[in-house]
């Protein structure tokens, strides 16, 4: 959102940082109140899209005879998901590097077995919390907390970033982002 703030991307259909402040201010008692709440969380999972937490994860093959993008693999073979590659491929999302929270999320059934469940469908293009059956069992909870958290930033309202993130001694993880007034 601060970079949304500092112009670092284009930004498609009314999805501006001045409309995200917009929504952040509608009461519960309005009537768009709902709309507001979609709409903050897609900012957040937008912003999520643009700057993943991770990049890679890692599988590997139970079984033979697997095809994956057209490519067979054997048991055994380690596979990297790139998926924060994938959430910018212009082939599945339109405009990749662009910021648009009307995007359609592109929810797509569960594939449910016996042994499993029917889930919630999933997304094709916000990829961030993973896919399929280990995808993070925290998601609904960090949407809620994210477009909550958003919410409650935005209308402390003129905060600002305090200089770029800084990394552990690996450059694995972030130990500190200033943000202030
Ligand atoms: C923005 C916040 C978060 C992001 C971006 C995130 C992302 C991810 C990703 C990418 C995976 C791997 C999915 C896969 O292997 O296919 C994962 C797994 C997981 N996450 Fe999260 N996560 C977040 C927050 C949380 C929270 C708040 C919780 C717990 C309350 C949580 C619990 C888990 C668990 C238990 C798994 C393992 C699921 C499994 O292997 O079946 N995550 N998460």
């Amino acid at each position: 959102m601060l970079r949304l703030k500092e112009d670092k991307y284009e930004v498609l259909n009314d999805s501006s940082f001045e409309q995200a402040l917009y929504w952040a201010d509608v009461e519960p008692d309005e009537p768009d109140y709902a709309e507001s709440l979609e709409r903050l969380r897609k900012y957040a999972l937008e912003a999520l899209r643009l700057e993943p937490q991770g990049e890679v994860l890692l599988r590997v093959c139970v079984q033979d005879n697997d095809v994956l993008g057209g490519v067979s693999l054997g048991k055994g073979t380690v596979v990297f998901v790139a998926y924060a590659a994938a959430i910018l491929d212009p082939e599945v999302v339109p405009n990749p590097a662009a910021f648009d929270v009307t995007r359609d999320e592109r929810l797509t059934p569960y594939l449910c077995n016996q042994e499993r469940a029917s889930e919630a469908p999933q997304s094709l293009i916000y990829l961030q919390h993973g896919y399929g059956r280990h995808k993070c069992l925290g998601r609904y909870a960090s949407e809620i907390t994210m477009q909550e958290l958003l919410r409650a930033m935005l209308r402390i309202g003129s905060l600002v970033r305090r200089g770029e993130l800084e990394m552990d001694e690996e450059n694995w993880f972030v130990m500190r982002f200033k943000i202030g007034f």
